[in-house]
Protein backbone atom coordinates (compact mmCIF):
# COMPACT_ATOMS: atom_id res chain seq x y z
CA UNK A 1 0.00 0.00 0.00
CA UNK A 2 1.24 3.32 -0.78
CA UNK A 3 0.57 6.81 0.97
CA UNK A 4 -0.27 9.78 -1.05
CA UNK A 5 3.02 11.59 -0.35
CA UNK A 6 5.54 8.42 -1.06
CA UNK A 7 8.10 9.23 -3.53
CA UNK A 8 6.25 7.26 -6.08
CA UNK A 9 3.55 8.67 -6.29
CA UNK A 10 4.69 12.53 -5.46
CA UNK A 11 7.12 11.93 -8.76
CA UNK A 12 4.61 11.25 -11.13
CA UNK A 13 3.94 14.32 -13.51
CA UNK A 14 1.04 16.57 -14.19
CA UNK A 15 -0.31 17.12 -17.27
CA UNK A 16 -3.07 19.98 -16.31
CA UNK A 17 -5.97 18.78 -18.42
CA UNK A 18 -8.34 21.76 -18.82
CA UNK A 19 -11.37 19.39 -18.39
CA UNK A 20 -13.84 21.68 -16.86
CA UNK A 21 -16.13 20.74 -13.41
CA UNK A 22 -19.55 19.14 -13.23
CA UNK A 23 -21.58 19.81 -10.47
CA UNK A 24 -23.09 16.17 -8.77
CA UNK A 25 -26.00 17.46 -7.29
CA UNK A 26 -26.98 17.29 -11.28
CA UNK A 27 -26.67 14.30 -12.84
CA UNK A 28 -28.81 11.74 -11.64
CA UNK A 29 -30.88 10.39 -8.78
CA UNK A 30 -28.90 7.62 -7.89
CA UNK A 31 -26.23 10.38 -7.25
CA UNK A 32 -27.33 11.95 -3.77
CA UNK A 33 -24.75 15.28 -1.92
CA UNK A 34 -24.38 15.84 1.32
CA UNK A 35 -25.84 19.15 1.26
CA UNK A 36 -25.67 19.81 4.71
CA UNK A 37 -21.80 19.82 4.81
CA UNK A 38 -21.93 18.62 8.00
CA UNK A 39 -18.98 16.38 8.06
CA UNK A 40 -16.53 18.90 6.01
CA UNK A 41 -14.57 21.60 6.69
CA UNK A 42 -14.83 23.57 3.39
CA UNK A 43 -17.51 26.04 2.83
CA UNK A 44 -16.37 26.23 -0.71
CA UNK A 45 -19.70 26.81 -3.28
CA UNK A 46 -18.16 23.89 -5.62
CA UNK A 47 -17.52 21.55 -2.70
CA UNK A 48 -20.04 19.33 -4.72
CA UNK A 49 -17.81 19.85 -8.38
CA UNK A 50 -15.49 17.28 -9.80
CA UNK A 51 -13.49 16.96 -13.15
CA UNK A 52 -16.14 15.91 -16.11
CA UNK A 53 -14.58 12.45 -16.11
CA UNK A 54 -15.54 11.86 -12.81
CA UNK A 55 -18.93 13.07 -13.46
CA UNK A 56 -19.80 10.62 -16.51
CA UNK A 57 -17.95 7.61 -14.49
CA UNK A 58 -19.36 8.35 -11.54
CA UNK A 59 -23.18 7.88 -13.65
CA UNK A 60 -22.11 4.94 -15.01
CA UNK A 61 -21.36 3.24 -11.59
CA UNK A 62 -24.14 4.35 -9.88
CA UNK A 63 -26.35 2.56 -12.17
CA UNK A 64 -23.99 -0.75 -11.50
CA UNK A 65 -25.28 -0.14 -7.33
CA UNK A 66 -28.15 -2.40 -6.08
CA UNK A 67 -31.65 -1.16 -6.54
CA UNK A 68 -33.05 0.98 -3.40
CA UNK A 69 -28.90 1.93 -2.92
CA UNK A 70 -27.31 4.88 -4.15
CA UNK A 71 -24.34 7.29 -3.54
CA UNK A 72 -24.26 9.72 -1.30
CA UNK A 73 -21.29 12.76 -1.74
CA UNK A 74 -20.01 14.05 1.19
CA UNK A 75 -16.95 16.41 -0.84
CA UNK A 76 -15.66 16.61 -4.12
CA UNK A 77 -13.45 19.73 -5.24
CA UNK A 78 -12.33 21.25 -1.61
CA UNK A 79 -9.90 24.78 -2.03
CA UNK A 80 -6.17 24.90 -1.98
CA UNK A 81 -6.54 26.99 1.12
CA UNK A 82 -8.49 24.70 3.05
CA UNK A 83 -6.35 22.01 2.18
CA UNK A 84 -3.84 23.57 3.59
CA UNK A 85 -5.55 24.38 6.91
CA UNK A 86 -6.61 20.92 7.62
CA UNK A 87 -3.34 19.70 6.84
CA UNK A 88 -1.94 22.39 9.21
CA UNK A 89 -4.55 21.32 11.93
CA UNK A 90 -4.39 17.70 11.98
CA UNK A 91 -0.52 17.99 12.05
CA UNK A 92 -1.06 20.51 15.36
CA UNK A 93 -3.02 17.62 16.25
CA UNK A 94 -0.77 14.87 16.04
CA UNK A 95 1.93 16.91 17.42
CA UNK A 96 0.07 16.80 20.52
CA UNK A 97 -1.19 13.56 20.69
CA UNK A 98 1.46 12.06 19.62
CA UNK A 99 3.87 13.97 21.35
CA UNK A 100 6.73 10.88 22.29
CA UNK A 101 7.05 10.26 18.10
CA UNK A 102 9.17 11.31 16.26
CA UNK A 103 7.93 14.72 13.82
CA UNK A 104 8.72 11.85 10.52
CA UNK A 105 5.83 9.45 11.82
CA UNK A 106 3.53 12.09 13.19
CA UNK A 107 3.96 13.48 9.76
CA UNK A 108 3.21 10.05 8.03
CA UNK A 109 0.27 9.27 10.63
CA UNK A 110 -1.61 13.36 8.95
CA UNK A 111 -0.75 11.72 5.55
CA UNK A 112 -3.09 8.99 6.26
CA UNK A 113 -5.76 11.14 7.07
CA UNK A 114 -5.24 14.42 5.09
CA UNK A 115 -3.05 14.76 1.67
CA UNK A 116 0.31 17.41 2.29
CA UNK A 117 -1.46 20.30 -0.30
CA UNK A 118 1.61 20.25 -2.77
CA UNK A 119 0.10 16.47 -3.49
CA UNK A 120 -3.50 16.66 -2.75
CA UNK A 121 -6.22 15.56 -4.89
CA UNK A 122 -9.36 17.12 -3.75
CA UNK A 123 -8.07 21.00 -5.08
CA UNK A 124 -7.63 19.21 -8.53
CA UNK A 125 -11.10 17.99 -8.80
CA UNK A 126 -9.87 14.51 -8.93
CA UNK A 127 -10.97 13.28 -6.11
CA UNK A 128 -14.32 12.41 -4.39
CA UNK A 129 -15.55 11.06 -0.99
CA UNK A 130 -18.52 9.12 -1.05
CA UNK A 131 -20.72 6.46 0.60
CA UNK A 132 -24.01 4.85 -0.12
CA UNK A 133 -27.41 5.78 1.34
CA UNK A 134 -31.05 4.11 0.41
CA UNK A 135 -33.93 5.36 -0.49
CA UNK A 136 -35.17 6.18 2.82
CA UNK A 137 -31.96 8.69 3.68
CA UNK A 138 -30.42 6.09 5.95
CA UNK A 139 -26.77 5.97 5.46
CA UNK A 140 -25.54 2.26 5.02
CA UNK A 141 -23.15 0.93 7.85
CA UNK A 142 -19.72 1.36 6.63
CA UNK A 143 -17.51 0.39 9.64
CA UNK A 144 -16.50 3.68 11.22
CA UNK A 145 -18.07 7.63 10.48
CA UNK A 146 -17.21 9.13 7.19
CA UNK A 147 -14.05 10.70 7.86
CA UNK A 148 -13.31 9.30 11.42
CA UNK A 149 -9.16 8.89 11.47
CA UNK A 150 -7.52 5.64 11.51
CA UNK A 151 -5.93 6.10 15.13
CA UNK A 152 -9.44 6.73 16.40
CA UNK A 153 -10.75 3.70 14.76
CA UNK A 154 -8.43 0.96 15.68
CA UNK A 155 -7.43 1.49 11.64
CA UNK A 156 -10.98 0.53 10.60
CA UNK A 157 -10.90 3.39 8.10
CA UNK A 158 -8.62 1.35 6.19
CA UNK A 159 -10.38 0.20 3.18
CA UNK A 160 -9.60 -4.00 4.29
CA UNK A 161 -9.58 -3.47 7.12
CA UNK A 162 -10.97 -7.16 9.27
CA UNK A 163 -11.98 -4.66 12.08
CA UNK A 164 -15.31 -4.15 11.50
CA UNK A 165 -18.91 -6.38 11.10
CA UNK A 166 -20.13 -8.38 8.13
CA UNK A 167 -23.00 -5.80 7.33
CA UNK A 168 -19.85 -3.37 6.79
CA UNK A 169 -17.78 -5.61 5.02
CA UNK A 170 -20.48 -6.05 2.19
CA UNK A 171 -21.38 -2.44 1.81
CA UNK A 172 -17.80 -1.44 1.20
CA UNK A 173 -17.56 -4.18 -1.26
CA UNK A 174 -20.66 -2.42 -3.00
CA UNK A 175 -18.99 0.76 -2.96
CA UNK A 176 -15.95 -0.41 -4.64
CA UNK A 177 -17.54 -2.76 -6.83
CA UNK A 178 -19.58 -0.33 -8.78
CA UNK A 179 -16.58 2.36 -8.72
CA UNK A 180 -13.76 0.15 -9.18
CA UNK A 181 -15.03 -0.98 -12.50
CA UNK A 182 -15.58 2.35 -13.71
CA UNK A 183 -11.50 3.47 -13.36
CA UNK A 184 -11.71 4.86 -9.70
CA UNK A 185 -9.01 3.74 -7.40
CA UNK A 186 -9.33 4.02 -3.39
CA UNK A 187 -6.80 5.69 -1.18
CA UNK A 188 -6.73 2.37 1.31
CA UNK A 189 -6.36 4.52 4.26
CA UNK A 190 -9.84 5.84 3.94
CA UNK A 191 -12.93 3.69 2.52
CA UNK A 192 -14.58 6.82 1.26
CA UNK A 193 -11.57 8.21 -0.66
CA UNK A 194 -12.16 8.05 -4.49
CA UNK A 195 -10.45 9.11 -7.69
CA UNK A 196 -9.26 9.17 -11.16
CA UNK A 197 -6.92 11.91 -12.65
CA UNK A 198 -4.75 12.49 -9.72
CA UNK A 199 -0.84 11.10 -9.29
CA UNK A 200 -2.23 8.44 -6.70
CA UNK A 201 -4.80 6.89 -9.66
CA UNK A 202 -1.55 7.28 -12.40
CA UNK A 203 0.40 5.25 -10.35
CA UNK A 204 -2.10 2.04 -9.54
CA UNK A 205 -3.05 2.43 -13.12
CA UNK A 206 0.32 2.33 -14.39
CA UNK A 207 -0.34 5.78 -16.21
CA UNK A 208 2.53 8.06 -16.64
CA UNK A 209 1.24 11.23 -15.75
CA UNK A 210 -1.81 12.85 -13.48
CA UNK A 211 -4.23 14.57 -15.73
CA UNK A 212 -5.20 17.70 -13.24
CA UNK A 213 -3.69 20.65 -11.62
CA UNK A 214 -5.48 22.36 -8.87
CA UNK A 215 -7.42 25.00 -9.52
CA UNK A 216 -9.36 27.76 -7.79
CA UNK A 217 -13.10 28.59 -7.73
CA UNK A 218 -12.99 31.99 -10.74
CA UNK A 219 -11.31 29.17 -12.74
CA UNK A 220 -13.88 26.41 -11.97
CA UNK A 221 -17.27 29.42 -12.21
CA UNK A 222 -15.54 29.63 -15.93
CA UNK A 223 -15.22 26.27 -16.53
CA UNK A 224 -18.39 24.12 -15.81
CA UNK A 225 -19.80 21.72 -17.95
CA UNK A 226 -22.45 22.40 -20.54
CA UNK A 227 -26.25 21.30 -19.45
CA UNK A 228 -25.99 17.97 -20.43
CA UNK A 229 -28.76 15.64 -20.84
CA UNK A 230 -27.32 13.27 -17.91
CA UNK A 231 -30.00 10.89 -17.35
C1 LIG B 1 -9.66 14.41 5.07
C2 LIG B 1 -10.20 13.36 4.14
N1 LIG B 1 -11.57 13.60 3.88
C3 LIG B 1 -9.43 13.37 2.83
O1 LIG B 1 -9.91 13.86 1.84
N2 LIG B 1 -8.22 12.79 2.84
C4 LIG B 1 -7.43 12.70 1.66
C5 LIG B 1 -6.21 11.86 1.88
C6 LIG B 1 -7.06 14.06 1.12
O2 LIG B 1 -6.87 15.02 1.87
O3 LIG B 1 -6.92 14.13 -0.12
ZN1 LIG C 1 -10.96 12.54 0.09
Amino acid sequence: MFLINDIEVIKIPVRNSKEPFCNLTEINKRIKVDLSMSQIASKSEYFSYARETIAIKLLEAALLLPEGINFYIKEAYRPLQQQKDSFNSVLEYNRKHYGDLPEEEIYLETCKYVAPPEYAPHPTGAAIDITLINDKGIESDMGTEFNATPGETDNATYFHSDNISDEARENRRILSRALSRMGFVNYEPEWWHWSIGDRYWALLKNEDAAKYDVVDGNWIKKNTCEAMEWK
